[in-house]
């Protein structure tokens, strides 16, 4: 598994106004699209691209266009929506799938109540888009679920992660190589499986429901 946390005085700055108990719910929007248009530039680092010929008012030249098949990108509901606008502006062309997914608040289980993909994944690039990895196993249940459709290219932009779940996401992958790509890794998860220091419920304070 390879990870990439974003090192950058703007990323950072924006987690700051991002985890104040203080931000209310439209200025928590806003940051988490800005967030995610910034992670996006790490994390489309290997989006596929195929040369194309155009001319400028100048001269000829060569360039490049997002390849064929499109990349899919897959929000994981609820939180994951607040991601999906700051990544589709800068990739248009992009096909969106939903995968919806709750946390047990007991167990901490993920179960999955709701999914809309293509059938066939093969070769295709799957961009997952999550803002908080805790235990990780609404991460790995994702991953796995795009795996089994033939998806052989994934990476996951998570805004925070704790490190429990970094371990757990890389042990269930047993080798298999996906990308995560990540604006912090806090310091652990408390008793109720809650990144600390982190942000709350994102899910939450997206959407207005405390
Ligand atoms: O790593 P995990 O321990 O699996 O926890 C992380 C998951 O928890 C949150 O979603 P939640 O289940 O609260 O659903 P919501 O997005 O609808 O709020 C978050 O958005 C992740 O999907
Ligand atoms: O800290 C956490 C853990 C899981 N889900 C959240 O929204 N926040
Ligand atoms: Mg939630």
């Amino acid at each position: 598994m390879r990870v990439h946390v974003a090192d950058h005085p703007l990323i950072t700055h924006k987690l700051t106004v991002l985890r104040d108990v203080n931000t209310p719910s439209p200025i928590f929007r806003a940051l988490v699209e800005e967030l995610m248009t910034l992670l996006a530039y790490e994390g489309t680092r290997g989006v596929r691209v195929e040369p194309v010929d155009i001319v400028t008012p100048v001269s000829p030249t060569k360039g490049v266009r997002i390849a064929d098949p499109k990349p899919l990108i897959v929000p994981i509901l609820r939180a994951g929506l607040g991601m999906l606008e700051g990544m589709v502006k800068l990739l248009p062309s992009a096909e969106v799938g939903f995968l919806g997914m709750a946390r047990d608040e007991e167990t901490l289980e993920p179960t999955t109540y709701a999914e809309r993909l293509p059938d066939d994944l093969s070769d295709r690039q799957c961009f997952v888009l999550d803002p908080m990895l805790a235990t990780g196993g609404s991460l790995t249940a994702a991953i796995e679920f795009l795996l089994k459709r033939g998806a052989t290219d994934v990476t996951a932009i998570c805004i925070l992660a704790a490190p429990e779940g970094l371990a757990a996401v890389e042990k269930a992958l047993h080798g298999r190589e996906v990308t995560v790509v990540l604006g912090a890794v806090d310091e652990r998860l408390d008793e109720h499986g809650f990144i600390v220091p982190g942000l709350g419920d994102a899910g939450d304070r997206l959407y207005g429901t405390v």
